[in-house]
């Protein structure tokens, strides 16, 4: 028997069990520790590809007069591309299954620059999981993630993640979801919005004082914008070995609740730091925190970034920097947001 002729194959197909790839919500216990097989070595290429196509073009990660003027022996990996790459490789492990990446927390990096060359390990732990009210169809687990330097032992970048994971059995709620019922009667916006002059430290501390004294906020949004396309889409998570379906299988994701393969988070997000860190002379990246992915983004939505300023202290790891806290919203060309997050970096002081 031919099993190529097409009626032939199509009932092989039908008969045949699919082997899956991926775990459960039941599959996890808190207090699990997984250790991820897959592991990366973190290279110039990979750095300059991630960092090229999400407009991160800061010069000290692109050319050695730069980088050695901010203190580092050589242009070091970027904080954006280690925790795309720190997350990419969890994916086979955590949320293959499919489900919806919630959020991210505690996101941190060791003042030491991370070189290329080092070889990326990565483990996790279960910390939390829980029902999801909303949709019983899933459930909601949380890890603790930490990228380690697989010769050292050094954590490079750890964070605590929340996604929904499809669960083997459905439970039964009432489907009415526990946080829709919590209304946001949150502060109104300022009626005033102050941008800052420029991009350095003082130029954030301030409009941040100018504000105060007139009741405004600091908030304004970048001119730049980046249209996903099949690269930023499907080859980045790729890169980082992502095996997410989301981001690379139109066949599957075309009976998805989007339709269509959808943005790596960690693209969106690194997208609209990349815009607004073409409008601030960062100096370090130190942490993310309260980071939500809001709704999709697709091939031809545009990711556009906004950000406001929450606060300014002139202390940092280097006398040449001082310490910003901001917010950043990406938003698509339809004015919704897709992310946000809070970032604190250290940003480079005025010359004198
Ligand atoms: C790497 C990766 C995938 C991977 O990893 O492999 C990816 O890149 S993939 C692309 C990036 N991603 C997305 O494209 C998601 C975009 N997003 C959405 O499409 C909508 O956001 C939604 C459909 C997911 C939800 O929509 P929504 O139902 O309106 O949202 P909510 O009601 O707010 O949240 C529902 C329930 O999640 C609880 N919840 C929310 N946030 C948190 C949090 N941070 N921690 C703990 N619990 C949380 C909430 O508490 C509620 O719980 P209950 O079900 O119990 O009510």
């Amino acid at each position: 028997m031919d099993w190529t002729d097409p009626d032939t194959f199509a009932q092989a197909l039908e008969q045949a069990e699919t082997k899956e790839k991926g775990n459960y919500f039941e599959n996890f216990e808190e207090g699990d520790v997984i250790e991820h097989d897959p592991g990366l070595t973190l290279t110039r290429f990979g750095n300059e590809q991630w960092m090229s196509q999400t407009l991160n073009h800061d010069p000290a990660y692109w050319r050695t007069d730069a980088a050695r003027a901010r203190g580092f022996e050589d242009p070091p990996i970027h904080p954006d591309y280690l925790t795309a790459a720190t997350l990419g490789i969890t994916v086979e492990d955590l949320s293959e299954k499919g489900g919806y990446f919630l959020g991210r927390t505690d996101v941190r990096f060791p003042e030491a620059p991370v070189y290329a060359g080092t070889e990326l390990h990565v483990e996790s732990e279960v910390v939390n999981r829980a029902t999801s009210s909303s949709r019983p169809e899933y459930g909601i687990v949380s890890w603790r993630t930490r990228g380690k330097d697989a010769e050292t032992g050094d954590v490079l970048c750890s964070y605590e993640r929340t996604n929904m994971i499809p669960r083997r059995d459905p439970v039964a709620t009432d489907g009415s979801g526990a946080a829709a019922a919590e209304a946001d009667d949150g502060p109104e916006l300022s009626d005033e919005f102050i941008t800052p002059d420029g991009g350095y430290y003082e130029d954030f501390a301030e409009a941040l004082e100018t504000a105060a004294d007139e009741n405004a906020a600091v908030a304004y949004r970048h001119e730049r914008g980046r249209t996903q396309d099949d690269v930023t889409v499907a080859s980045l998570p790729l890169s980082t070995l992502n095996t997410a379906k989301q981001h690379h299988n139109v066949d599957v994701m075309a009976d998805s609740p989007s339709g269509d393969i959808v943005t790596y988070g960690d693209v969106t997000r690194s997208t609209a730091l990349g815009h607004a860190r073409s409008d601030e002379e960062t100096w370090r990246e130190v942490g993310f925190d309260d980071e939500s992915f809001h709704t999709f983004v697709a091939v031809g939505d545009t990711v556009y970034a906004f950000t406001r300023v929450l606060e300014a202290e002139s202390g940092a790891s280097s006398d040449e920097a001082g310490t910003v806290r901001f917010e950043h919203i990406a938003f698509n060309q339809n004015d919704e947001p897709v992310y946000s997050g809070t970032r604190t970096a250290e940003i480079r002081k005025r010359p004198n």
